[in-house]
């Protein structure tokens, strides 16, 4: 049986970003109950190892995301699942690390892509896995778990997938529990709550893991691992869905809730310390017929800028058992690409032009740019954009990351750079902020210097290509003023997302570190320690096993 296309209607509605309505159907958005999800505990210092190395799972053949049994031994430890349900221990430092450095580096990623015989087929599909690395004294403690999300604890105890997660979907015993299924899907019950996209630290000490699910949020203790809790939205803005990267700072939180129904932006901020998210404003979609992704979106000190891809929601996707090329997602050249501008005080749009098709998942940074009277006059945002391509999608999936065979297969991204006048034109700019080749044409996986956010800035750190590749291999410090690029490689490494971390009292903007975590080609992994200005390697500190990629990640300072 296929989804009609009235129970489309239905999930539109659930699916309803629009403030002070509660999602369509009885049950829709009800609060869970907060509760603890995991109650053990790591034990402190002294660091030692409390649980032995894992062994992978990966022994079993995959129905879907594997190339077979075992997926070959030349199958890099990146695209493995290492299964850590709970592990710390000091790690092997090579190198010299910095004194000053005091804190937790602290990833999330969809680490986990098999459950018994069955392996899921899409990177972001993965259960979530937190690996931390604190530093202090110059030496660092490792952890690695699981995080303890309704979806994954009902796939361990059912051994099957029960929640819709990115481009799996339950597969239904029976036609009555198919039917039970639709049911859950208008009111969002069936949707993941698997935080495996992001963490970010919130301004009153809080730890929190996102997906694009707004019930995919999670409250995590960054030195145990531990699942704390789900982090409960206490207002009335609904939606099943929202901005996988909130913009996170000191004293706010600021997030998009698409709309389905009426196609659409809510743009909504959350003081630090709450958990009450307050309506600021919308934007009506200008294309059709649903809003487009919004993975992230930039801010800059007055505005929040609202992107209008051509890659949308779609209803009918969603329902569909069977991933289709895009997942849930529809490209609509058709509908036109557009920026808008929203003046976070007011909720005003204050600019919404019409710009060049675009794919992104994410914004670097943005800021105003002035004239010499310091009027603003327009809007500068940055993006990790893939020449409008929408097969980097597919190339995620991960029977294609297991299977490189030397070709160079990633397709081309690059820094894209919107220009938003803010004088009543009705056209925007985007070109590339530099020449793609100084990174290899591979663009994805960006940071700043965070005292920079929403500021004029020169440097984003990012991970680039060294060709022939099937995803990005290096490690780039992006000089948007010189407009070049140092990069960091290793033969056969897949490094993540480097996250800048400043030196206490530097004044420079590239005064600091850049921690990326690595999967090695030889099965191992490690912490991996760049000095920021020269991008040269500093330090690192190694896990006594592999680590599979992870996506993004925070820095939790010590005592605060
Ligand atoms: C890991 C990453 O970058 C993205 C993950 C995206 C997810 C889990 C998206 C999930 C979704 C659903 C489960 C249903 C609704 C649509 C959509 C937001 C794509
Ligand atoms: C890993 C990735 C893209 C790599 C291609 O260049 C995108 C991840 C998106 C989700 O966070
Ligand atoms: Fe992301």
């Amino acid at each position: 049986m296929s989804p009609t296309i009235s129970s489309s209607l239905c999930t539109v509605a659930a699916l309803s970003g629009r403030p002070g309505r509660r999602a369509g159907q009885p049950g829709g958005n009800k609060r869970a109950v907060a509760q603890p999800l995991a109650a053990a505990a790591v034990t402190e210092a002294p660091p030692a190892v409390i649980a032995p190395p894992p062994r992978p799972v990966i022994g079993a053949p995959r129905r879907r995301g594997g190339r077979g049994v075992d997926g070959g031994p030349d199958e890099l430890v990146a695209w493995k699942s290492i299964r850590q349900e709970r592990w710390e221990g000091a790690l092997e430092v090579e190198g010299k690390l910095p004194t000053w450095l005091d804190g937790t580096y602290l990833r999330n990623g969809p680490g986990l892509w098999d459950l018994g015989d069955y392996g899921f087929r899409h990177l972001f599909d993965g259960y979530a896995t937190l690996v931390r690395v604190s530093f202090r004294d110059g030496r660092a403690v490792g952890a690695h778990r699981q995080i303890e999300s309704e979806a994954y604890k009902a796939a361990r105890r059912h051994g099957k997938v029960c929640y819709r997660e990115f481009s799996e979907v339950p597969k239904p015993d029976s036609f009555k529990s198919f039917v039970g299924q639709l049911a859950s899907l208008f009111s969002g019950n069936s949707l993941t709550d698997n935080s495996n996209t992001g963490v970010v630290r919130l301004g009153d000490g809080r730890v929190l893991c996102l997906t694009e699910t707004v019930k995919g949020s999670i409250v995590v203790d960054p030195d145990t691992l531990d699942t704390v809790s789900k982090f409960e939205y206490e207002d009335k803005l609904g939606g099943l869905i929202h901005s996988a990267h909130p913009i996170v700072t000191d004293t706010e939180f600021w997030t998009l809730i698409p709309d389905l129904i009426r196609p659409g932006y809510v743009v909504a901020r959350m003081d630090a310390g709450s958990n009450e998210r307050q309506f600021v404003g919308r934007v009506d979609c200008r294309g059709g017929p649903a809003p487009g992704w919004v993975h992230s979106f930039p801010v800059t000190e007055n505005y929040v800028v609202v992107p209008e891809m051509p890659l949308r929601y779609c209803a009918a996707n969603l329902l569909r058992a069977e991933p289709t090329p895009l997942y849930k997602f529809q490209w609509h050249l058709e509908s036109g690409s557009y920026m808008h501008v929203m003046c976070k005080a007011s909720g005003k749009i204050v600019a919404s032009v019409e710009v060049p098709p675009f794919v992104t998942f994410h914004f670097i940074n943005a800021y105003e740019e002035k004239d010499e009277e310091g009027r603003v006059t327009a809007i500068i945002a940055d993006c990790c954009e893939h020449n409008a391509d929408t097969s980097i999608l597919d190339n995620l999936r991960l029977h294609n990351l297991r299977a490189f065979t030397g070709e160079d297969v990633l397709t081309d991204a690059r820094v894209g750079r919107f220009r938003i006048p803010l004088d009543g034109s009705p056209f925007g700019e985007l070109e590339a902020a530099l020449d793609p080749e100084e990174h290899g044409r591979g663009m994805d996986m960006c940071s700043i210097n965070p005292a920079h956010l929403g500021k004029e800035y020169r440097y984003a750190y990012a991970c680039g290509a060294r060709r022939p590749c099937n995803f990005p291999n290096t490690l780039t410090k992006i000089d948007l003023v010189e407009k070049t690029a140092k990069n960091w490689h290793e033969e056969g490494a897949v490094p993540s997302e480097p996250y800048f971390v400043a030196r206490p009292g530097a004044v420079e903007e590239d005064d600091g570190v850049a921690i990326s975590m690595v999967s090695a080609k030889d099965g191992s992994g490690y912490a991996l320690v760049l000095d920021a200005k020269s991008f040269k390697e500093i330090a690192r500190a190694k896990f006594p096993y592999g680590l599979p990629y992870g996506l993004h990640c925070c820095w939790v300072p010590r005592d605060k």
